[in-house]
């Protein structure tokens, strides 16, 4: 039975889509499973011992390596065909078109317009959506070099010398990774506060001046409670370090938001507001106008390189045959993990310590697009979908987690991503001498996970038999290895988007919807209604929630 990829029926109809584990060529991919779950990498590259030289891509700037992977050419072909089966072409295709693939939202799903060339046409609903996009970066340039240049004065006429973004989830996690990914291009201090623990805001407000900090409160909806009371707070921070003048507002505060409504009705002026739209998914926004705070750290050139790299991968996406296309092959090696395999989680481990918030981010951009357990057709899928996204900067992890990926009982694939040149102040020999440990580390830890050491190796160096088998590496322990010469703005950009369409792929094959996010709403909707309660009449909760919650109530902070 062949899967529909066309078929897209409402979202509350009864399936009738072939499931994509019923198809052939899932079941090719099986079988091929089968005769290699047991096969060594050391094996596979004494079988191959050139496939290092053969099993890499470029996109980009970013040579990426998937010769440590646990498949053969024969896989990726039955991978590919996979993708193919599973309509992978034909959702790229729609998602450039502008077709509404966000089907339970009636949505679009176009970030791939916020990064195109001035002049092309992308129409949605009628109405071309590229010169609205272009629109709004020539307006946040123009502001950006404002503020930059020192021309946008504070209320007693001082330039700005801090920006404090105010945003959460999407409206936090990207711009707040790109600022400090790209440190060493910024000029202007960027602080960013997402959580509704007062914590955030306050450590980040300490030691600024509220007449030379500009608020960029970035929310699609305009309805994010933790946004909304951070931002409600900093209005009153800063009307109280100014003498109480609410025409200090306009001049230190500026939205970015799809919700002008909102805007105006939380105070600030929509003059001051930068747009976007419902086809920017939050966790797909940093290149819209959500990325202002990096447009203001790096400067609109900078930015532009930045959305340029984006451009790069998407370029590469559309255009590209499947069996080279470098994130359709990514993203069915994650399949071939996930679902043949059962691997649970996947690893992501930047040898870089200015994309130390990039797993983060692409936490959310994973799992909130493919943790979903219903298809299309709103039946409950029939295989895995999304894994847990994990990790921290190497070479911090060598010290801390990697004990289990070396030797626990799970199998984490991990992407090592480095970068050849950091961009540091330091003299170019002690600069050259850390980047060689850092790089040397990588690469140590790309063979010791996939070669392992095994217990005859481990009695030649004369250890104990009574250690042996503690000191026995397993190895096996797949890595897609990704390098890029320096982290500029450019490639930032490339490495965003190659996971953002990783992403994609993966959803199609898994007959998802990767551009909505319903699960986030229960945990919302209650948190509501206790906060309600805490000064009101008791709700109907459980025992365990009404004990705790009069705990709370026992103890908080008296008024
Ligand atoms: O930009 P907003 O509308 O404040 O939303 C913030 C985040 O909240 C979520 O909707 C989840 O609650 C994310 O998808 C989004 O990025």
């Amino acid at each position: 039975m062949r899967y529909n990829p066309h078929h897209r029926p409402p979202p509350t109809a009864g399936s009738t889509m072939p499931a994509i584990t019923d198809t052939t060529e899932w079941a090719a991919v099986a079988r091929l499973h089968a005769t290699l779950a047991d096969t060594h990498l050391r094996q596979l590259f004494a079988d191959d011992p050139d496939r290092g030289g053969r099993l890499h891509g470029t996109v980009g700037d970013l040579y990426v390596d998937v010769a440590k992977h646990r498949l053969t050419d024969e896989v990726l072909d039955a991978l590919v065909a996979l993708a193919a089966a599973a309509g992978v072409p034909e959702k790229v295709a729609a998602m450039f078109a502008g077709e509404p693939i966000n089907t339970t939202e009636d949505r679009a799903v176009l970030h791939t317009a916020l990064r195109a060339p001035r002049d092309t046409s992308i129409v949605v609903d009628g109405h071309d959506v590229i010169p609205d996009v272009h629109a709004v970066l020539d307006r946040m340039a123009a502001f950006a070099e404002r503020v930059r240049g020192g021309e946008w004065r504070g209320h007693d006429g001082r330039p700005i010398e801090t920006v404090v973004n105010i945003g959460i989830g999407g409206s936090d996690l990207g711009p707040a990774m790109a600022y400090r990914a790209l440190a060493a291009h910024a000029t202007m201090d960027c602080r960013f506060v997402s959580n509704v623990d007062a914590a955030d805001l306050s450590r980040n407000l300490a030691g600024l001046d509220p007449a030379t900090t500009l608020f960029v409160i970035a929310s699609k909806t305009f309805t994010t409670i933790e946004t909304i009371t951070n931002a409600s707070s900093a209005r009153d921070w800063l009307l109280e370090g100014l003498g109480g003048d609410r025409g200090a507002i306009p001049k230190h505060f500026v939205a970015l938001s799809t919700n002008a409504e909102g805007v105006a009705d939380f105070g600030i002026d929509t003059d001051n507001m930068f747009e976007f739209w419902d086809w920017v998914g939050g966790r797909y926004s940093v290149g819209s106008a959500i990325g202002l705070s990096v447009m203001l750290a790096i400067g609109p050139d900078g930015f532009r390189d930045f959305l340029g790299g984006m451009r790069t991968v998407d370029e590469h996406l559309r255009d590209t045959p499947l069996r080279e296309n470098v994130p359709v092959l990514l993203a069915m090696i994650g399949i071939w993990y996930r679902n043949f395999f059962g691997f649970p989680t996947h690893a992501v481990l930047p040898y870089s310590h200015d994309l130390a918030r990039f797993p983060a981010y692409l936490q959310q951009l994973d799992m909130e697009s493919n943790g979903k357990r219903v298809g299309l057709d709103g039946q409950p899928v029939t295989t895995d979908t999304g894994p847990i996204v994990w990790g921290e900067p190497g070479t911090n992890g060598q010290h801390a987690f990697y004990q289990l990926i070396h030797q626990g009982t799970t199998t984490v694939p991990c992407d090592l991503i480095g970068i050849v040149t950091p961009d540091v102040d330091l003299p170019a020999d002690t600069a050259r001498s850390h980047a060689d440990q850092l790089i040397a580390n990588l690469l140590a830890q790309g063979e010791a996970l996939a070669f392992g050491k095994t217990a005859e190796e481990v009695r030649a160096e004369g250890v104990d038999e009574a250690l042996v088998a503690h000191k026995t590496f397993p190895g096996n322990i797949p890595t897609t290895t990704i390098l890029a010469d320096r982290l500029t703005p450019s490639v930032l950009g490339q490495l965003i988007a190659l996971y953002e369409h990783r992403v994609l792929v993966q959803g199609a094959v898994w007959g998802i919807n990767s551009f909505d996010q319903w699960g986030v709403e229960l945990g919302k909707v209650l948190a509501k209604r206790i906060v309600a309660e805490i000064d009101g009449a008791d709700g109907d909760h459980d025992s365990s929630t009404a004990m705790l919650l009069q705990r709370y109530r026992d103890a908080r902070l008296q008024p």
